[in-house]
């Protein structure tokens, strides 16, 4: 059963619901009954009232729910009293949020940081029992609590609260340390990309990134209508015409309320956003919270660092936009947003001029002279530059071409014999 209780101060969405509910189905959680309301005061024992407390009690033997999921953070306390209240398993949003982590997470890095995370997360909470605790502390590998039926089993006594707290201390410094590791390798391979322009999807979850990598580089990376389908990033090569690549990166979805521990042992995921040229934002514009969407990406991208980067906003799905005043206000308040549809692969052409444009710089003129036998020279400027004039001599063409001045290095790097910017 669902509940979503907020103040009524709260900058929160008119259906609060909505999104809980598509975490809930993502967590594969069969919904029976869900409680909505707008609360004056938050009661520092069980959040909710006691009196709506014992009414969602009543619910839940009705509808005979084995789980509370609330769509706010409750505090280790407020979870047990709920949890004597209610008489069942009660979850946060944030727990249930890392609990779909847990089950998509692929490479071994990922796998790590979500468990850190639950690890931390579920720590102050631990008066329930860790049935799983036994064989992470002996495998010395794997993932927390995979299904959401796994987390937060109750009935532990003081003694095997203690062992349990020794193991998860133990169990985050090790894995602290591995993380360690494979952020090293990590870094190490960033700067043998220092000198590549470098570009990162980034987004709310499911807005099409994957999509967007798939029709760009034909990466084959898993595209899903499921929140969270990607957990670790890719960097595929993107050719954005004849001469000009860039790094495409697709990164973990963004949401709202992303749990604190996850954005902090995300960091590393994230660092391909960190380390960027430029980041490519892609919104879902056929979805009813767009503008509240956009606002919790850029939240995400100021906590790690990111909010004076050159982005790019890209209006996907617009084949499934339903409003299109909404199109028209979002192309009003971003004028150099550009709509696509990724999965119709249309609209990409205008993206790629874009990052093109951005990757050159600004158009300058300028006066190229070129030895006769430097043909590579003479068919880069061909390939990325518009000629204006071209003069052969005996040993040398002169060329007057417009190209971007980010190029020039380039030229330069190619042997001219010489290179004159022109008024
Ligand atoms: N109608 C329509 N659907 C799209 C478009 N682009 C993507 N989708 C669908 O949107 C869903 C999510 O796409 P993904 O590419 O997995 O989204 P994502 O942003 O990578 O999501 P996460 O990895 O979960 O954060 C899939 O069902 C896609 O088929 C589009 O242009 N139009
Ligand atoms: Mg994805």
């Amino acid at each position: 059963m669902l509940v979503a209780a907020h103040p009524k101060t709260a900058d929160y969405y008119n259906d609060d619901l909505a999104e809980l509910t598509s975490l809930a189905k993502t967590a594969e959680v069969i919904i029976v009954d869900r409680f909505q309301q707008k609360i004056k005061e938050i009661n520092p024992a069980t959040y909710i009232g006691r009196g709506k407390a014992e009414m969602l009690a009543q619910r839940v033997q009705i509808n005979r729910a084995d789980m509370v999921i609330f769509d706010n953070d409750l505090s280790p306390n407020q979870i047990r009293e709920l949890e004597a209240i209610l008489e069942v398993k009660v979850l946060d949003r944030s727990e249930l949020i890392l609990d779909i982590f847990a089950s998509t997470a692929q490479t071994r890095q990922a796998k790590l940081q979500v468990e850190l995370a639950q690890l931390e997360y579920t720590y102050p909470r631990l008066t329930r029992m860790w049935s799983h605790l036994d064989s992470v502390a002996g495998a010395g590998g794997g993932t927390a609590a995979g299904a959401v039926g796994g987390v937060g089993t109750r009935g532990t006594g003081e003694k095997q609260l203690e062992i349990d707290r020794r193991l998860v201390n133990k169990r985050i410094t090790d894995l602290k340390r591995e993380l360690a590791v494979i952020e090293k390798r990590r870094e190490r391979q960033i700067e043998s990309r220092k000198n590549v322009y470098k570009a990162c999807l980034v987004g709310y979850t499911n807005a099409g990134k994957s999509t967007f990598m798939n029709a760009v580089t034909n990466a084959g990376v898993f595209a899903e209508d499921r929140l969270f389908a990607t957990l670790d990033t890719r960097t595929r090569k993107w050719k954005l015409d004849g001469t000009t690549e860039v790094l495409l990166s697709d990164t973990v979805g963004f949401v709202r309320h992303l749990p604190h521990q996850l954005v902090e042992s995300f960091k590393a995921t994230l660092a391909e956003a960190v380390n960027a040229d430029l980041l490519l934002h892609i919104v879902d514009v056929s979805s009813d919270e767009v503008f509240e969407q956009i606002k919790s990406v850029n939240t995400v991208l100021k906590e790690i660092g990111c909010e004076k980067k050159k982005m790019l906003i890209i209006l996907n799905k617009i084949d499934a936009i339903k409003n299109i005043s909404v199109l028209e206000a979002l192309t009003t308040i971003h004028p150099d947003a550009i709509p696509v549809s990724a999965s119709r692969g249309e609209g990409i052409e205008p993206v790629i001029e874009r990052i093109t444009g951005f990757i050159r710089g600004e158009s300058v003129t300028a006066r190229i002279r070129i030895g006769v036998a430097n043909g590579k020279l003479q068919s880069y400027l061909h390939a990325n530059s518009e000629i204006v004039s071209q003069d052969y001599n005996d040993n040398y063409v002169d060329f007057v071409v417009r190209l971007g001045e980010k190029t020039l290095p380039v030229v330069q790097s190619m042997k001219p014999e010489s290179v004159e910017l022109v008024k």
